[in-house]
């Protein structure tokens, strides 16, 4: 699975400690990220991550442009709802892409842990099976 961490800033030490936590099923899938929370997720946990550009700079655009290509099978997104965010439209455009193309969305800890426990329990394998039938 292509599995997509993406953590506001008052939510990368959690993003941190999940990841730690859950390195060993993480460690059997590709993992991509934007450019700061891919490099935090790096140095604390050594698994690789391919990092895009940090969000400011674009990064939820790169991951949301990949999720139109069916090149992403979950994202992991810890949001902070109580900060404005500068970049408020490309975040809620990726919120709109997971759902145009049925791409499994965690937005809080809570439910991430859910996600990868079912990621898993081969409970998302039907994305293989969806990936190697779309021509994109
Ligand atoms: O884009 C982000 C949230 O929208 C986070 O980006 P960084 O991981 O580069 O901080």
């Amino acid at each position: 699975m292509n599995i997509a961490l993406i953590a506001h800033d008052k939510k990368k030490d959690l993003m941190v400690d999940f990841c730690i936590s859950y390195s060993a099923i993480l460690k059997k899938h590709n993992i991509c990220a934007t450019g700061t929370t891919g490099a935090v997720v790096a140095d604390a946990t050594g698994l690789p991550v391919k990092c895009f550009l940090p969000g400011i700079d674009g990064g939820d655009q790169q991951i949301g442009a990949r999720i139109a290509y069916n090149e992403i099978d979950a994202v992991l997104f810890f949001r902070d709802p109580l900060t404005q965010q500068k970049y408020e439209p490309n975040i809620d455009s990726l919120y709109r892409l997971c759902d145009v193309h049925n791409v499994p969305l965690a937005t809080n800890i809570a439910t991430a842990e859910l996600l990868i426990m079912g990621i898993e329990n081969g409970d998302l394998d039907w994305r293989e099976y969806v990936n190697s039938k779309r021509i994109v």
